[in-house]
């Protein structure tokens, strides 16, 4: 019934299509092919006025947009120029959420009606999304982002809803889970100018984004066509009678997948980074210099994690880089590591100069060739591996600690996938890290270090 609503909506409106949407057995609807199609065809061809864009629902009534406008205004702490604030591009997302929370929750009458009603619902996210189940990922390297997510949603929910008005009293957090589940799973960027701030960049596509994923035999890609959108053929790629239409989301990790989506691939061939939080090295804070090398790491906007990139073996020459990690996490594991021969000096504007060896290190970068010249630069090396091996250790033991193997419901198995590639991403760097300890250990440097300890 709601199917059939909206492809009469979709007709009405001058979606012209020999597509079908369809449910199908893996990930709710889908598009499908009603008839054979030949390479270079247009499939589904979406005007201009389908295109929902954040100033699209501003111009769809007074209700929603007034309560709006006093929450930017409080934001803003401005009232001029409200109406091109809240068209700008910076809150593109912020308005078409709570359009979709309008038009499902408050409003069921509006033009959009017949596209909202078939949109995934708040159960449907409740058993498939990790925002809604952050314990799937528990132990992961996920975890952290999903949870920082909520708890970014949550302060922006209770700033939104402070405002007191109207419908927006009424809105619940769970609401606002499910809108950034559509919005993210479902958004296109349709390439807004720079320039002009009040182009729109960002689009949900009614009849488009039933299409589904697939990264190795995707038959359809999309083009703009006179400010509406073309799903089409791909050359050399026929399509048959009732195939699925698959459009490629792109080259993305199943960490990317799971986070925006709920789904993974299998063997999916682009690496899922693992993140190390950077801050348990400098524990406890009070101890030598930790909390000046926290400052001048804070100083340079370094990232408070650590990076490691499956497997890059024989792709670089720094062993460390070898095990996986990258330059940047390498050269603060150097900072982490040094004990010996550094200073830090207070300057009158609170910035914090880094004195290796009596010479100022402004970077990173220089920070890393100045250790390399160092007579105990194995030393080093060795520390480095070592603390990044306990680090490891811990997380794996972490990853295995969450495991349900008996648990094979949708998002379990998909998280599954993610955590087991995670878990093969630590086990060989542990190795590597292991293989290079060793190495290390014999290391007539630090055999004569020790010696002299
Ligand atoms: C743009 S929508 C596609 C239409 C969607 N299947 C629906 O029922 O509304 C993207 C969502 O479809 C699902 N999906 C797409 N491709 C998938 C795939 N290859 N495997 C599993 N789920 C997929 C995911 O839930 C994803 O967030």
């Amino acid at each position: 019934m709601n199917i059939s609503n909206f492809i009469n909506w979709s007709r009405e409106n001058g979606i012209k299509s020999t597509a079908s949407v369809d449910q199908t057995p893996y990930a709710g609807y889908g598009l499908f092919a009603s008839r054979d199609t030949p390479e270079s065809t247009v499939v589904v061809s979406i005007p201009q006025n389908l295109l929902l864009t954040s100033r699209k629902a501003l111009q769809q009534s007074p209700r929603f947009s007034k309560p709006i406008f006093t929450y930017l205004s409080h934001k803003y702490n401005t009232t001029k120029d409200i109406q091109s604030i809240a068209e700008s591009t910076d809150n593109e997302r912020l308005i078409l959420c709570l359009f979709l929370i309008y038009c499902k929750f408050f409003d069921t009458t509006t033009y959009w009606t017949p596209y909202i009603d078939i949109l995934p619902t708040v159960s449907f996210f409740q058993e498939n999304h990790v925002l809604f189940k952050p314990e799937y990922v528990a132990g992961t390297s996920l975890e952290n982002s999903v949870r920082s997510k909520i708890s970014n949603l949550q302060i922006e929910f209770e700033s939104i809803t402070s405002i007191q008005e109207d419908w927006i009293c009424d809105m619940q957090f769970e609401m606002y889970l499910w809108a950034d589940c559509i919005f993210w799973s479902r958004v296109v960027g349709i390439g807004g100018d720079e320039e002009e701030k009040e182009v729109s960049d960002k689009a949900l596509i009614p009849f488009f984004d039933f299409a589904n994923h697939s990264l190795e035999s995707p038959n359809i890609r999309w083009q703009l066509n006179n400010g509406g959108i073309d799903l089409i053929t791909y050359p050399n790629v026929s399509v048959n009678t009732n195939d699925e239409l698959l459009l490629s989301y792109g080259s993305k990790p199943n960490q990317e997948l799971l986070f925006l989506h709920g789904f993974c691939i299998d063997n999916n061939t682009e690496p899922s980074r693992f993140m190390l939080p950077l801050l348990p090295f400098f524990s406890p804070m009070e101890q030598g210099y930790n909390l000046p090398k926290v400052q001048w790491l804070k100083q340079l906007s370094v990232k408070p994690n650590l990076t490691l990139v499956p497997h890059q073996l024989n792709k670089k020459e720094d062993p460390l880089a070898q095990c996986g990690w990258t330059d940047e996490s390498i050269r603060v594991m150097y900072l982490v590591s040094l004990e010996e021969d550094i200073e830090f000096i207070m300057e009158d504007d609170d910035s914090i100069t880094f004195q290796l060896l009596g010479k100022n290190i402004p970077s990173l970068t220089e920070l890393e060739a100045a250790v390399k010249e160092m007579d105990i630069f194995p030393v080093i090396q060795l520390r480095v591996a070592m603390l990044l091996l306990d680090a490891l250790e811990y997380h794996l033991h972490l990853n295995t600690t969450f495991v349900q193997e008996n648990n094979e419901t949708g998002l379990w198995k998909q998280a599954n996938i993610y955590r087991s590639e995670e878990r093969v991403t630590l086990e060989t760097a542990s190795q590597s890290l292991s293989t290079l300890r060793d190495e290390l250990m014999q290391h007539p440097v630090v055999l004569s270090y020790l010696e002299n300890a």
